[in-house]
Formats: C-alpha cells, sequence, structure tokens
C-alpha cells in the first residue's frame, strides 16, 4: 500500500471533503508518524513537523507524539495481541494494524478511556477495514486484554544485544523503556550543583549534575539566566573527562552544544564545528541563554580541517543513535545491520581526521550514544591498530558517578541496567586517548 493511502483523510465527496471530527487529527498524525518511522525509515521527530501540519493545538501535537513514541515503545506487544485476535495474519503494513495499534496503545498504556480509543481511530478507517478494526479492538477490549510491564524488544534487536550485552542487560533495557525517563540537567557552575539541586528538590550524582524526576523545562529556577541546560548524564561524561583546560579544544560533530557548553564552561577557548546549520542555530541559541562563548564553524568534518592542531578533540560521532532507545524509541525500528555497519563507515573516516588535528602530547576523546560495538569498541579497536601513536589514557572510578565502573582496558560503557535506582542512563562509549608526546 502507498504512504499517502495509509495517511491520507477520507474523501467522501471530491467537492467537499470531510472534516475531522475532535480528537482524530491527533490520531491521523499518529498514524502518519508511524508510517513514517516503520515504513519510510525516519526518526520520529524528524516527522513530527509533517505529520502535524495543519494541528494548531500544541496539545494535540503532544498527543499525537505521544502516541507514536509509546506505540513504538510497545510495537511487539501490541502486534501480539492484535495477531492473537485476527484469524488470518495481517500484513505488517496493513492500515488496519496501524490504526489497531493506534487505538490500543491509548486504551492499554495511556489511560484513554476504550470507547474514546477507538472511536476517534474507526474515521482513520472511514471506506476501508472499518468493520475489521472495531472487531478486532472489540475481541481484544472484551477479553480483558493486558499490555505486559515491561515491553519486550523487537526480535531482531534482542538478538543483536544479548549477543552483545547478554540476557540481562536486554531485561534491563525492556525495564528501562517501560517509565519516562528522568530529566538531567548539567550545570555552567559546579560551585552550584548543592543550591540548585535543593532549590528544585532533585538529585545530584556528580558535581555539576542535577536529575529529576521530569519538569516544564523553561519554569525551572535558572532556566533564564542560563545556569543549565538538560543534558544525559552518560552524555555529559565525554566532555567531563576533558575535564577543565584553557588551550585550544576542538569539538567535532557539536550541535545542538551540550558538550560545546561543558568545554566552554570549564575553561576551554572551543571551535565547534558541526555540518548541520538547524542544529547550529540551535547551539547558537544555547550559547546565547547560557552567555558561553565558542568558536562556531558551520562545515563538513570530512572536508574541513583546522588552521591548527589543538590541545584536545572531542569527536561525538555521529551514530545509530541506539543507546537513546529509552527518548527515541524509533531507533528500536529504524536501525539495522545495515545502518550500523554505514555509521560505523563514517566514523572511522572522522575519527582519522580528527586524529591528525590532535597536537602531539594532546587529548583525543571519542563518543557515540550506540549500544553497538561495530560503533564503539570495534571502532577503538580498529582505530588503535592503525594509528600507533595514539594510547588509552584510561578513565578512572573517581571520573564517574558511583554505579559506572570503567572497563579495565580503561574506556568507558554505559549500558542498561547501570544508575537503575536512580533512573538510570543513556547508553554511550567513550574512549579518551592521548597522542605520544
Ligand atoms: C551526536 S550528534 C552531536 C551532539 C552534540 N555533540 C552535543 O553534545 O550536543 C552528531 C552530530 O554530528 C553532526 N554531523 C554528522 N555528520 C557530520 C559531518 N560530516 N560533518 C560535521 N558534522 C556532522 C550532526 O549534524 C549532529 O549534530
Amino acid at each position: 500500500m502507498s504512504s499517502s493511502a495509509l495517511t491520507r483523510p477520507p474523501n467522501r465527496n471530491a467537492n467537499h471533503p470531510a472534516a475531522d471530527p475532535p480528537g482524530v487529527p491527533a490520531r491521523r498524525a499518529a498514524l502518519k508518524l508511524l508510517d513514517a518511522v516503520l515504513r519510510q525509515g525516519l526518526p520520529l521527530e524528524a516527522a513530527l513537523d509533517r505529520a502535524t501540519q495543519g494541528i494548531e493545538r500544541s496539545d494535540d501535537r503532544a498527543l499525537a507524539h505521544a502516541i507514536a513514541a509509546e506505540a513504538l515503545r510497545r510495537l511487539p506487544d501490541l502486534d501480539a495481541l492484535i495477531d492473537s485476535a485476527t484469524r488470518s495474519r495481517l500484513p505488517d503494513d496493513a492500515k488496519a494494524r496501524f490504526a489497531l495499534r493506534i487505538a490500543l496503545v491509548q486504551a492499554l498504556a495511556l489511560g484513554t478511556p476504550p470507547h474514546a480509543a477507538i472511536s476517534t481511530v474507526l474515521p482513520l478507517v472511514d471506506g476501508g477495514p472499518r468493520k475489521l478494526v472495531h472487531g478486532v479492538f472489540g475481541t481484544l477490549m472484551r477479553g480483558g486484554a493486558t499490555l505486559e510491564e515491561f515491553p519486550t524488544l523487537p526480535e531482531d534487536v534482542e538478538a543483536r544485544w544479548q549477543n552483545a550485552w547478554g540476557e540481562e542487560k536486554v531485561a534491563a533495557a525492556e525495564r528501562a523503556i517501560a517509565v519516562p525517563p528522568p530529566l538531567d540537567l548539567t550545570l555552567a557552575d559546579p560551585a552550584r550543583t548543592e543550591e540548585l539541586t535543593a532549590e528544585m528538590g532533585g538529585l545530584s550524582l556528580l558535581p555539576g549534575h542535577i536529575r529529576l524526576a521530569g519538569a516544564h523545562v523553561p519554569e525551572l529556577p535558572g532556566f533564564e539566566e542560563g545556569a543549565w541546560w538538560v543534558q544525559d548524564i552518560a552524555a555529559s561524561l565525554p566532555a567531563r573527562l576533558i575535564g577543565k583546560g584553557s588551550g585550544i579544544v576542538l569539538d567535532l560533530c557539536s550541535a545542538p552544544g551540550g558538550k560545546t557548553m561543558q568545554l566552554a564552561s570549564a575553561g576551554w577557548s572551543v571551535v565547534s564545528v558541526d555540518s548541520s546549520e538547524s542544529r547550529l542555530a540551535r547551539l547558537r541559541d544555547n550559547l546565547a541563554r547560557t552567555h558561553l562563548a565558542a568558536e562556531v564553524i558551520a562545515a563538513d568534518l570530512l572536508k574541513w580541517s583546522p588552521a591548527e592542531p589543538a590541545d584536545a578533540v572531542l569527536l561525538d560521532a555521529p551514530c545509530s543513535a541506539t543507546g537513546i532507545f529509552r527518548r527515541h524509541p524509533d531507533v528500536l525500528h529504524r536501525v539495522n545491520p545495515r545502518v550500523i555497519a554505514e555509521m560505523a563507515r563514517v566514523q572511522a573516516q572522522l575519527l582519522a581526521r580528527a586524529a591528525k588535528w590532535v597536537k602531539p602530547g594532546g587529548m583525543l576523546v571519542y563518543a557515540t550514544c550506540s549500544l553497538e560495538k561495530a560503533e564503539g569498541e570495534e571502532q577503538l579497536m580498529a582505530f588503535l591498530a592503525s594509528q600507533p601513536d595514539f594510547a588509552i589514557d584510561p578513565v578512572a572510578v573517581a571520573e564517574l558517578p558511583a554505579g559506572i565502573v570503567p572497563h579495565q582496558r580503561g574506556w568507558v560503557r554505559t549500558l542498561p541496567g547501570m544508575l537503575a535506582e536512580e533512573g538510570g542512563c543513556d547508553g554511550f562509549f567513550i574512549a579518551r586517548l592521548r597522542r605520544g608526546g
């Protein structure tokens, strides 16, 4: 079925297109979002503007996003329920399956009363499998259908992570997607940690870090004055491992700027390079809000070179982003071995270029928010094999929050299940390297 056939609104009369009843536009947008991720392979966030075009209320846009994100978190379980109630299996791309996923996730995970969940979804299948959708939904509701407390990962992801990290980490990942991740803040001035933690009623796992259960960001104390920015604790580790300094640091693949702000506030003269103009616009806004300075350069790092080598280089490379599956569940469905191999190929190119820009005796930090060894451990091994003048500068236990320990060879690998009692952390790989002097 074509993508437009799946998401097109009903048009009962060519001269008078049917208007959607209240509540339906948000569900139609949720359907478009699922279609964008599952059939077109787009990131959920990238599809949002287009899918919600014409929806004026921000609540409705947020609802569409919440429905789609929760459906992506729970897709294998929703599909298992649908399959249990249909005589012949609906194709993966059947409009009825998409509509049922949206109705069921609302009724079973988002607290929408079943009659509202189905009545706002049926118009999406007008002129199509309306009866089937109504029938399957009714059968499941009457049968007392429920979803597992912990969502099941898609089979291929489960197999890949089980192979890489073992069963326990797969179970931890499933527990991690069942609950909303906490909100982590990085402070511009770590000396204010105690004061701001107390004021916000949060928890601090490291100097300069505050964790909150969730909040409306612009209303938190210190937002207007730029005292902090949102950044998962694992994402804050690469720049923390560079530490304080007064020389030049190249922040490569820098936008929207979490690490640029950390490095600038740690005293470095930061040269911040990224190829995405739209992400750099956010980086500039972030610098303006936090009153921090950096030289910002829009360039493709596969072509650009600095005028001279730097004291430290941070490469936060583009990656599959499977480590941020809690916040971006679309990665569970979009990322496959081909995507991972392509990202690893680009990372190797970027890493080889970044290495040339490190002064003798200087530092290189390589990071990815991926749970794939090809983008982390294996990338590092290949780099070390081809760059004999670089060696791992081992990370010490004291540099990390309690609950995250460096690998015995000195790099950092954060995994599902770490900091679980405190609300978990994103999956990252970080290696700190030193160039021989
Ligand atoms: C993981 S994100 C960076 C996050 C950022 N370091 C932070 O802390 O806010 C990866 C970035 O790589 C950038 N990127 C991807 N390919 C690039 C290239 N060839 N040259 C420059 N930047 C690139 C993307 O635009 C994206 O902003």
